[in-house]
């Protein structure tokens, strides 16, 4: 059996790197696999912790608007081109597998200029900055939703689905209460405002907790440097910045989702059949992609959209109850879905490759 060697790239936010995890982790041993990411963002983390052989490069905020600083970034860019194309240039790999975020974009222009075929996946509606540019260096573009394809050249790009990690399908649900330590047999409520936390999301929660935990447990992922220490004997309410293993037997526990509108978490929920209020990130803070994420989940039944706008404490807890109520119904709509297994599509792509 020849070894095929493949550089996965993406990072600056955990939805850049979780599907890359997934795809690495259904590989054969006839692939040889490294990463090209920062040198300080939560790719780091997330891959060193797979044990797969890590190499940080410089990267650039790439911004669509005026600012000094896009100087100096340029210039980390460019570094991250020629870092980027050393390590390349040593590995040879048959491909370079890219899902999104700031650093992906020295990486695929070394690719390109060493003639290196480049996939690219986007997990949005509409790609952002990073995959715009990189699609222009790839050969292959993948995408989660339908509604993305129109924004690629047609005859490169295949809708493929969300590349969902396999071991997020097999958690369970006494060992979710179990680790949790939530011993009352009321409904548990996860809170996700993305790899980052939301502090909006956050403090409308931690302001509702009376109300919430009359009835329900919530756990509460909110991000790095946002715990909150007075909660943290609260008989109903676990906090976690981040859970990594965990988050299987997690999500086997949670009864609803209260969340952001990544897509990845939002496609992972929708493959656990988990009913979901999502809360965009605003067009004030982002391109509005988890607006239209969000649309999309709702207009199919899957999810109801809470605005940021709309965020008050009484909204929430009334939200809650409605989503509760018709619990049922959000299932059976995700159970029609037709979400394709992204996991195989992109691995039978990449098998072909000689
Ligand atoms: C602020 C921002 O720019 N957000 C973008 C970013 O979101 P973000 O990085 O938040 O991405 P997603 O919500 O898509 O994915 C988060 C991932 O982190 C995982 N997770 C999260 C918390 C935790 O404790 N453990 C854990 O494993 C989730 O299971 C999921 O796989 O990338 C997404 C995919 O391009 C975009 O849709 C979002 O708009």
């Amino acid at each position: 059996m020849t070894t095929k060697r493949i550089v996965f790239t993406g990072g600056g936010s955990a939805g850049h790197v979780t599907p890359n995890m997934a795809i690495i982790n259904e590989l054969g041993h006839e692939w040889d696999i490294s990463y090209i990411g920062s040198k300080e963002g939560i790719e780091k983390e997330l891959i060193e912790k797979m044990a797969i052989p890590y190499n940080g490069i410089h990267s650039g905020k790439l911004r669509r608007y005026f600012d000094l600083e896009n100087v100096s970034d340029l210039f980390k860019v460019l570094k991250g081109c020629f870092e980027a194309r050393q390590i390349l240039k040593k590995l040879k790999p048959a491909v370079v597998f890219s899902k999104g975020g700031f650093v992906t974009v020295p990486v695929v222009i070394a690719a390109k200029s060493l003639g290196i075929p480049v996939y690219i996946h986007e997990s949005d509606i509409t790609p952002g900055l990073a995959n715009k540019i990189a699609q222009r260096f790839s050969t292959r573009i993948f995408t989660s939703f339908k509604e993305a394809k129109q924004y690629f050249p047609d005859k490169k790009t295949k809708v493929a689905g969300s590349p969902i990690r396999k071991a997020l399908l097999f958690g369970s649900a006494t060992k979710g209460r179990e680790v949790l330590g939530l011993k009352e047999p009321l409904p548990i409520i996860t809170i996700m405002g993305g790899s980052l936390g939301a502090k909006k999301i956050n403090e409308a929660v931690r302001e509702s907790l009376p109300q919430i935990t009359a009835q329900y447990q919530v756990v509460h992922l909110c991000g790095k440097n946002q715990l909150d220490p007075l909660l943290s004997n609260h008989p109903r309410y676990r906090q976690y910045e981040y859970v990594h293993d965990e988050l299987a037997d997690i999500l086997a526990a949670t009864d609803l989702v209260v969340t952001r509108g990544g897509s990845n978490a939002i496609f992972e929920f929708l493959a656990l059949k988990i009913p979901m209020i999502i809360i965009p990130l605003g067009r004030d803070q982002s391109r509005g992609d988890q607006i239209l994420n969000a649309k999309s989940f709702q207009d199919k039944g899957y999810s109801i959209t809470l605005e940021e706008n709309d965020l008050t404490n009484e909204n929430l807890v009334k939200t809650i109850e409605k989503v509760f109520k018709d619990k049922e119904k959000f299932q059976s709509k995700m159970r029609e879905s037709s979400n394709q297994d992204a996991l195989q599509v992109i691995i039978q792509e990449l098998n072909k490759m000689q």
